[in-house]
């Protein structure tokens, strides 16, 4: 595999090191990292339980993963870690005889050392408002100027200035004391700039240290905060999810250099994460299984899941489907071009992102957009949906459903678009009296307020529907049709408590992350646009939500038509809905080119 000769050398730097070796923990303390014999987890102010009957004991030896094992449950993996981090009470509370809940930790403060990073989202949003994702794309504000060193590593990096001169007043013993601990500070400070040395050589943050983060992209983001965590020296780091966003190439980095640390004995001890669907790193030998219901089944992997673990589903991420392959291709009609790409390039001052991109997307036509972290992807997809000013300048190589792009105005070109991404998902508005409905209403303007008496928004040009017209009838019958073929019917642990009506009226902010995430699904498609742009829209999906929208994907699922094309954006080919047989394309970036890697048919 082409990444493990990307992290080889740095396995033999990280070995070599005699100063990071030093700093890991001897294996002395054998007590447990966490001791929950048998207790059950609540919601703070909550007599209810969440979690049933917890018996979860992790020793500095073992490698666990955290799971979900069905829909409902995934909002319970958050609560298994809450217990963790103290958002959730344990009853009967671990017994302090036994050392408390981290046992290892003595009488270290766990606030202090025990530390969680979510991966899911990126939660950038603040208040429940919008907040304009597209800043980042063009010139870059005052309050965004802040590099990723400032902001993630700002006591890095810095010349140290302590002086070892010591007052001459001072009696000699005071003296000792002061160059020791001095020492000491000098030395901690030294092995973590060789730390962070390491981690963005490892994690390939170095040209990307004095960027705004605002420019960073998703998956450059992900990298910088997982090193931001292991530098801040928790002994207890809980990653959830740490592998969604990450290219193929950084995802096999990333276990391997958590591996590597385990094997080193190295503080922090680590635990993942994962969604049910997502591949179990080969050195994960624990798993904490959360079933729908609140049960948590703990134990060895092959325990746990004994049908998984044969030798094939072990191994690291691999492609389900073969899309090199020809066999079984099959050739779509593909109609009129909606966006026409002829050269388009993306530079900011020297850099230029993206270089005489040619991209045609037809009608009926369903594409995978691939390339690496950085490649290009959101910004390409920002000049389709107008959001990137430099969709201006590029005007006369970018037709859009038949213009010129200045020919558009950007809101008219939105309802043409149907569209998920990481940064809408975290720009979407949570106000709490915002409903489900309101939230897949505003789908049809391609706005974020919903309007209209009814809710499912306005006209083409901007009056009000009139009531009981075609239209108005359309769009209602739309919402109801959606919710049938993406609702909680199809994933829901208990459908029939959860009725579409229900789950309609809920509450969009108070839904679980996939649940939000499938609720934005719906948003998309409810307008039948003839353009749906899918940027790593399953994340925090569970299992089951994953194939109801794959399903409703593909041909005959009843939800795209031969009118509509589709641009799924993945870093996992399993996530992609359509294989060969459905005549699936991808294009790619890389170095800022683009190109079409699948075999066009004869
Ligand atoms: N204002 C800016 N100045 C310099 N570089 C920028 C700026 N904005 C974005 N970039 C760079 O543009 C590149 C493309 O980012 P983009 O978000 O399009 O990547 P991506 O392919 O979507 O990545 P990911 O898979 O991580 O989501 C990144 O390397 C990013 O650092």
């Amino acid at each position: 595999m082409q990444w493990r000769s990307v992290f080889r050398g740095h396995v033999r730097r990280l070995r070599r090191h005699p100063t990071l070796v030093s700093r890991i923990h001897s294996d002395a303390s054998a007590l447990p990292v966490i001791n929950i014999p048998r207790s059950s987890i609540y919601e703070l102010g909550s007599q209810k339980p969440v979690l049933r009957d917890v018996s979860w004991i992790v020793h500095p030896s073992e490698s666990w993963a955290v799971m979900s094992d069905g829909a409902a449950s995934s909002h319970l993996k958050p609560a298994l870690f809450g217990a963790l981090t103290g958002t959730h009470r344990i009853s009967p509370p671990p017994p302090a005889s036994e050392g408390g809940l981290f046992p290892f930790l003595g009488d270290a403060d766990a606030h202090r050392y025990v530390q969680m990073v979510r991966f899911a989202h990126r939660g950038r949003a603040s208040g429940d408002g919008f907040y304009d994702f597209t800043a980042r794309y063009g010139a870059v504000r005052e309050e965004d100027k802040r590099t990723l060193r400032e902001t993630f590593f700002p006591d890095i990096a810095r010349p140290l200035h302590e002086l070892a001169v010591p007052s001459l007043v001072k009696p000699e013993r005071d003296v000792d004391e002061l160059t020791a601990k001095d020492a000491e500070k000098r030395e901690k400070a030294r092995r973590k700039e060789e730390m962070f040395g390491l981690l963005t050589e490892w994690l390939q943050l170095g040209r990307l240290l004095d960027l705004p983060m605002i420019a960073l992209s998703n998956g450059q983001t992900r990298r910088a905060r997982i090193a931001q965590a292991l530098l801040s020296d928790p002994k207890l780091l809980l990653l959830d999810e740490p592998l969604t966003g990450l290219d193929h190439k950084s995802r096999g980095v990333l276990v391997a250099l958590l591996q590597e640390l385990k094997k080193q004995k190295s503080s922090p001890h680590v635990i993942m994460g994962l969604r049910a669907q997502d591949p179990i790193p080969d050195w994960t030998t624990h798993v904490a299984l959360i079933k729908d219901g609140g049960e948590v089944l703990t134990g060895r992997k092959e325990d746990v899941f004994p049908s998984r673990f044969t030798p094939a589903t072990t191994q690291a991420p691999a492609s389900s489907r073969d899309t090199s392959s020809t066999s079984g291709y099959r050739h779509r009609q593909h109609g009129d071009a909606l966006v026409d790409m002829k050269g388009v390039t993306v530079q900011y001052g020297p850099r230029k992102v993206l270089s005489s991109v040619h991209w045609t997307i037809r009608a009926n036509s369903r594409w995978h957009l691939i390339g690496e972290n950085g490649a290009g992807k959101t910004t390409l997809l920002a000049l389709v949906t107008g959001e990137h000013p430099q969709s201006y300048t590029q005007s006369s190589n970018l037709r859009l459903f038949d213009r010129e792009r200045s020919r558009w105005a950007t809101p008219l070109l939105h309802r043409q678009i149907g569209r998920v991404s990481p940064e809408l998902y975290n720009a979407f508005p949570r106000r709490s009296e915002l409903t489900v409905w309101d939230a897949i209403g505003t789908g049809f303007d391609g706005g974020f307020v919903p309007k209209g008496k009814r809710r499912v928004g306005v006209a083409h040009d901007g009056t009000s529907l009139a009531p009981g017209s075609h239209e108005e009838e359309w769009r209602v019958h739309r919402m109801h049709e959606v919710m049938r073929a993406l609702g909680p019917r199809r994933w829901h642990a208990h459908p029939d408590q959860m009725t579409d009506e229900k789950f309609f009226a809920a509450s969009f902010p108070a839904l679980s992350p996939g649940e939000q995430s499938m609720v934005l699904l719906m948003r998309a498609l409810v307008g039948a646009p003839p353009l749906v742009l899918l940027d790593e829209a399953w994340a925090g999906m569970d299992r089951a939500m994953v194939e109801a929208a794959h399903e409703y994907l593909r041909d005959g699922g009843g939800g795209l038509t031969e009118e509509q094309a589709c641009v799924v954006v993945s870093h996992w080919e399993e996530e992609v809905p359509w294989g060969p047989e459905h005549g699936v394309q991808r294009f790619r970036l890389d170095g800022g080119q683009g190109e079409q890697i699948f075999p066009t048919p004869k």
